[in-house]
């Protein structure tokens, strides 16, 4: 009979259950199915639960829930511990891991393959794309990343909205978004401006250095142009190449967060303007009335997809999305070598990205799901007539 063990690890996203629950449903009716609870620490602890009857269920009844129902977590995975996880499996007699992940996740997987090997224990190895920081190679985008976005790109237009009504009261809003090194998720937060007088009026990533000086000039002129600035700026920015602003340092991982409110010390120091900075939070990977469709729907395909490489007897790959390049949105899933993902280590975000974002606005539209309705203009005449004439389609959502 198959023996599976299956888990998720990393930061978990608000789709990140329905890819367990496409697994499931890909997996042969008499599959022992072996949850791995919190991540690679279950592993190495043998924390696994077997899962049937009444217990799929359970784990189906997760399809639209967020956080990650076998639990997720941080663990520090040594070399030790990871040969503890390999005689662990072995004890049970599972030889068939599978998790649902990120970069980490991935490069833990693969340490895991080869250390089986080296042990002489036959292990299958797959990993299932996950991320809201779509930070994850080998693939057009990860399953999460999309409802991040989403509820980035809603959030940010509505604080621009009551920056617009409050803009005689306060002059500056700084809004910090997740990411980690990446600014995928801090860009799309731009994807719903409609004219250069709305917010965001500034995006900061991390793949573009930052200098106090510039950054003060830009925030002067903007505020000058416009009577008010919506700044968005990446958790993984820093100022002329200072360490990244971190909260704490949990189990050795640095916990990333408070640029936002050194740029807004800088402002009030230097600009006397009246200012404040917010943080999305962590309704960015979990907010569920923010989840997009179209990765809900990938979400689950991508596990559907490895229960076939299970069932095809592929190992040490990943499953893919690959777009293809047709008028629409098109795409297919494909394998990856986890080696490769592995190696290539964080996906920034590309150059043509940052200087050209309309490319990337229409690269992430065809993710982002259900139809936004689109807002009226601010009061002015020629923005109105701009937005009109530019975007006809205003008008048909009316
Ligand atoms: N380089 C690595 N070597 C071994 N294990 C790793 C490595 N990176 C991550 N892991 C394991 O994978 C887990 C998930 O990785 P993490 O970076 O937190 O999230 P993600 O998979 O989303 O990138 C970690 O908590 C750790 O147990
Ligand atoms: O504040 P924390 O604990 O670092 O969690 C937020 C981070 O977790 C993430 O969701 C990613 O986590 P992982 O790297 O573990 O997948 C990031 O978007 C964000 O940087």
């Amino acid at each position: 009979m198959l023996k599976i063990a299956v888990g998720q690890a990393g930061g978990p996203t608000s789709v990140i259950n329905a890819s367990l629950v496409g697994f499931v449903d890909g997996l042969p009716d008499q599959t022992q199915i072996y949850g791995i609870m919190n991540g690679y620490q279950g592993l190495v602890e043998n924390d696994l639960e077997l899962i049937e009857g009444s217990g799929l269920d359970w784990l189906r009844s997760h399809k639209n829930v967020p956080g990650a129902c076998l639990g997720s977590g941080r663990y520090p995975f040594t070399p030790d511990s990871i040969t503890k996880a390999v005689l662990n499996l072995k004890e049970r007699d599972i030889h068939t891991l599978v998790f649902i992940g990120g970069n980490g996740t991935m490069a833990a997987l693969q340490k895991m393959s080869e250390a089986a090997a080296s042990m002489n224990y036959e292990l299958q190895t797959i990993g299932i794309p996950k991320t809201v920081d779509n930070d994850l190679s080998g693939t057009d985008h990860a399953p999460g990343y999309a409802s991040a976005a989403r509820y980035v790109s809603l959030s940010v237009r509505d604080i621009s909205k009551d920056l617009e009504a409050m803009r005689n009261f306060e002059q500056v809003r700084i809004i910090e978004t997740m990411g980690r090194n990446a600014g995928w998720l801090a860009l799309a937060a731009g994807l719903l401006k409609q004219s250069e007088f709305e917010g965001p009026h500034m995006i900061c990533v991390p793949e573009v250095p930052l200098s106090k000086e510039r950054f003060l000039a830009q925030v002067q002129d903007i505020v000058k142009e416009n009577g008010m600035a919506t700044i968005v700026v990446s958790e993984g920015v820093t100022f002329d190449g200072d360490s990244q602003v971190q909260r704490e340092v949990v189990k050795g991982r640095a916990v990333l967060g408070g640029i936002s409110t050194e740029m807004e010390r800088l402002i009030r120091m230097n600009m006397g303007m009246t200012v404040r900075s917010e943080n999305l939070g962590m309704n960015q990977r979990c907010a569920v009335w923010a989840i997009s469709d179209q990765d809900r729907t990938e979400a689950y395909e991508v596990g559907n997809e490895a229960a076939l490489y299970v069932k095809k007897g592929m190992s040490n790959v990943m499953v893919s999305i690959q777009r293809n390049q047709v008028i629409g949105y098109n795409y297919k899933l494909k394998s990856v070598a986890l080696e490769h993902v592995a190696n290539d280590g964080e996906r920034l975000l590309p150059q043509e990205y940052i200087s050209r974002p309309a490319e990337f606005y229409s690269w992430l539209e065809q993710l982002i799901g259900d139809r936004i309705m689109r807002y009226p203009p601010m009061w002015r005449r020629r923005a109105f007539d701009d937005l009109i004439q530019h975007q006809p389609e205003f008008r048909r959502s009316q």
